[in-house]
């Protein structure tokens, strides 16, 4: 669903993504962890089309991101640490304008019903969102996922700054969306998150992808060791 073949970026004379490939299936939470600057958000920004590849390619759904910019947009969610919405506009006025972007209309019952999914309270809804938490503004981009149908989500360091109750909360709409079989890649420092929500775990360095595991097969203890065991190599 997500493909991720030999992507490289480079900045003048360097490599941000050095040779990068990811397979992520149906239903799959991919969870990229790496130190600053390891290249994970320039990866994410090659898979949006916000800036181009120097060589390799990505694909979203079959499709070539840099070829169909647009339909691949429209198959895609993306959740960063903050979620950009209209401040002025109200949960539900967001929501329906940007499922309309993706080319989905739908009436309000129905946008309330993808808020609610979510996990945003009714009283909400129809509040503007300049007054929502951080974690209120991430159950909209999971109700934009919802209502676009999108078959991938990208998700930027989206538990930080969340308190464990929030970060609770939208680990379970992950599993949501997984069971729906979207396609997810988390780009995160959180490794028990990591751990938990996610089927296989990968290490970035310098670009590359050092390391790649199984969730299910590594402890929470191990892979903090491994972690660290990789940043020091
Ligand atoms: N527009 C740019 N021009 C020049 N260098 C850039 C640009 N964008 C990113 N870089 C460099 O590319 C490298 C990878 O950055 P990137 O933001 O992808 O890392 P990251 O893994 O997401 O880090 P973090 O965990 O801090 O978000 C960094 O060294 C960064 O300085």
């Amino acid at each position: 669903m997500l493909q991720i073949d030999r992507l490289i970026k480079r900045y003048g004379g360097y490599t941000a993504v050095n040779g990068l490939s990811i397979n992520i299936a149906p239903g799959e939470l991919f969870a990229l962890l790496g130190p600053n600057g390891a290249g994970k958000t320039t990866t994410i920004n090659c898979l949006l089309g916000f800036i181009q590849p120097d060589e390799g390619r990505a694909l979203i759904d079959g499709l070539n991101v840099s070829d169909a910019p647009l339909e691949t947009k429209r198959r895609l969610a993306y959740i960063p640490e903050q979620v950009n919405l209209y401040g002025h506009f109200t949960g539900l006025e967001n929501l329906a304008y940007f499922a309309e972007l993706s080319g989905h209309r739908y009436e309000e019952p129905r946008l309330r019903g993808f808020l609610a999914e979510a996990g945003l309270q009714t009283e909400a809804h129809a509040r503007r969102v300049s007054g929502y938490s951080k974690g209120m503004r991430q159950k909209v981009g999971i109700a934009i996922a919802l209502a676009k149908e999108a078959k991938v989500l990208l998700l930027d360091e989206p538990t930080s700054g969340l308190d464990p109750s929030a970060s609770h909360e939208f680990s379970r709409l992950l599993g949501q969306l997984r069971e729906r079989g979207v396609a997810i890649l988390m780009a995160t420092h959180d490794l028990f998150r990591a751990k938990e929500d996610a089927t296989r775990v990968g290490i970035m360095r310098h670009g590359s992808l050092v390391r790649e595991l199984t969730a299910a097969e590594i402890s929470h203890t191990d892979l903090e060791k491994l972690y660290l065991e990789t940043m020091s190599d």
